[in-house]
């Protein structure tokens, strides 16, 4: 028969979630700040709620319970990522560790990231930059409070930052010949932009949002400078065969000539609800963290001990604190990422006590975010450091 399957009354149904417009769906309701939008609609919905983002099923996990059964339980049938236009232009067609489907080639790629470029003796040859780049940071501050000046934190760590990452992947923070500043800055917003071309494809043509276009233009900046610096690797590669691999580049031309390869999901159901096929899982990370089941109702508060005390770690085996995420998409560069977290944080605030400037009191700070793939602050953290080591 040609018919479609009735619905019967006993099969899993979809999980709940608010009614849906021709066409766009439930796109109008995510609004500037989607994480808080969703964070809403969960409470009248629920932790596993439905929704549809243009012509894509979407389904939003808010709670800690529910991220376990997506991200543990059931992972395996979500260890995958959606053809989003960002990683068709900007990731050489869905290609590398980030955007890549599930598969033999994230597989191996994922694997040669953990164990050439992330892994623990990996992380500890570069400490000695590290504590450089540090150092030149702490100098700078030194100086600035010195003069009593107002620091803008958040472009002073976002450079110390950038000029570690280029460190490490390409040996050196600066080129004569190319900026990646501006580009990387691009990278992220257009990575984390809300692109309607995802949810409603026919729509993808018109570039309405004129991202293809920035995406294009990206890749093709981008492109050129990878080439240039591929070429400066290689050349001096030749004349410096015996040395040890030094930073990410050289290691990865080293493993060129090894072979690389190159799942279907599963209509599911999880919690008693009809999981559809290629739905695009939103696990709320933001929602989660405000869950007053785990956080209690102080959640808004900055409790940097709240789990002190408590078994519970941020490494993606309790459900309640997902910072790197959980599972086989789970950050890769987590250990890194606390490496480098914690050595700042702990030297900035061991060098220095910092007062907010022109009399803010601290629950006066401006704390709120703008939507992206990191959520960052909307403004700038300043404050006046004060060193405090030389008593
Ligand atoms: C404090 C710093 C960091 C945080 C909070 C963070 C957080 C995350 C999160 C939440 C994800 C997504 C997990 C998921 O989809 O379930 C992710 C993925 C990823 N992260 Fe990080 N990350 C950090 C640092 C790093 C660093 C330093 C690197 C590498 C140099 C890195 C490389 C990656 C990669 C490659 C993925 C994609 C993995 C995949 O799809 O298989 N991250 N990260």
């Amino acid at each position: 028969s040609f018919r479609p399957r009735r619905q019967r009354k006993n099969d899993p149904q979809l999980p709940p979630g608010p009614p849906a417009l021709p066409i766009i769906g439930n796109l109008h309701m995510l609004g500037k700040l989607p994480h808080r939008s969703l964070h809403q609609l969960a409470k009248k919905y629920g932790p596993i709620m439905s929704m549809r983002l243009g012509s894509v099923p979407a389904i939003v996990v808010s709670s800690p319970q529910a991220a376990e059964l997506f991200l543990k339980t059931h992972d395996l049938l979500f260890a995958s990522r959606p053809m989003l236009q960002a990683s068709l232009y900007m990731s050489y067609g869905n290609k590398g560790v980030v955007f890549s489907e599930y598969g033999p080639y994230w597989r191996s790629v994922r694997k040669l990231c953990t164990l050439q470029l992330l892994s623990a003796s990996k992380i500890e040859y570069f400490a000695p930059m590290r504590r450089e780049e540090v150092g030149l940071l702490v100098d700078s501050l030194k100086k600035a409070a010195a003069a009593r000046e107002v620091v803008d934190i958040s472009l002073a760590v976002g450079d110390l930052i950038q000029n570690m990452t280029c460190r490490m992947v390409f040996g050196e923070a600066k080129n004569s010949e190319f900026d990646l500043k501006p580009l990387a800055k691009e990278a992220l917003n257009l990575a984390g932009a809300f692109n309607i071309a995802d949810c409603v494809p026919f729509l993808g043509a018109f570039d309405l949002q004129g991202l293809t276009k920035r995406m294009k233009s990206f890749s093709k900046a981008m492109d050129t400078i990878l080439e240039k610096i591929i070429c400066e690797h290689e050349r001096e590669a030749r004349w410096k065969k015996k040395q040890q691999m030094k930073d990410f580049v050289d290691v990865l031309l080293s493993l060129m000539n090894q072979p690389m390869t190159s799942n279907e999901e599963e209509e599911t159901i999880i919690d008693g609800y009809h999981i559809p096929k290629n739905a695009r899982i939103i696990v709320n990370a933001w929602a989660i963290g405000r869950d007053p089941n785990a956080w209690s109702d102080n959640a808004e508060e900055f409790l940097p001990e709240r789990f002190a005390d408590t078994s519970i770690d941020l490494r993606g085996h309790d459900f309640q604190l997902l910072p790197f995420g959980s599972g086989r998409r789970g950050c890769p560069g987590m250990q890194l990422g606390l490496t480098i977290t914690r050595f700042v944080l702990a030297q900035l605030v061991h060098c220095f006590n910092w007062e907010l400037p022109d009399g803010v009191l601290p629950n006066e700070l401006d704390m709120s975010e703008i939507f992206g793939l990191s959520m960052p602050r909307a403004n700038h953290l300043v404050a006046v450091p004060k060193y405090r080591l030389r008593v």
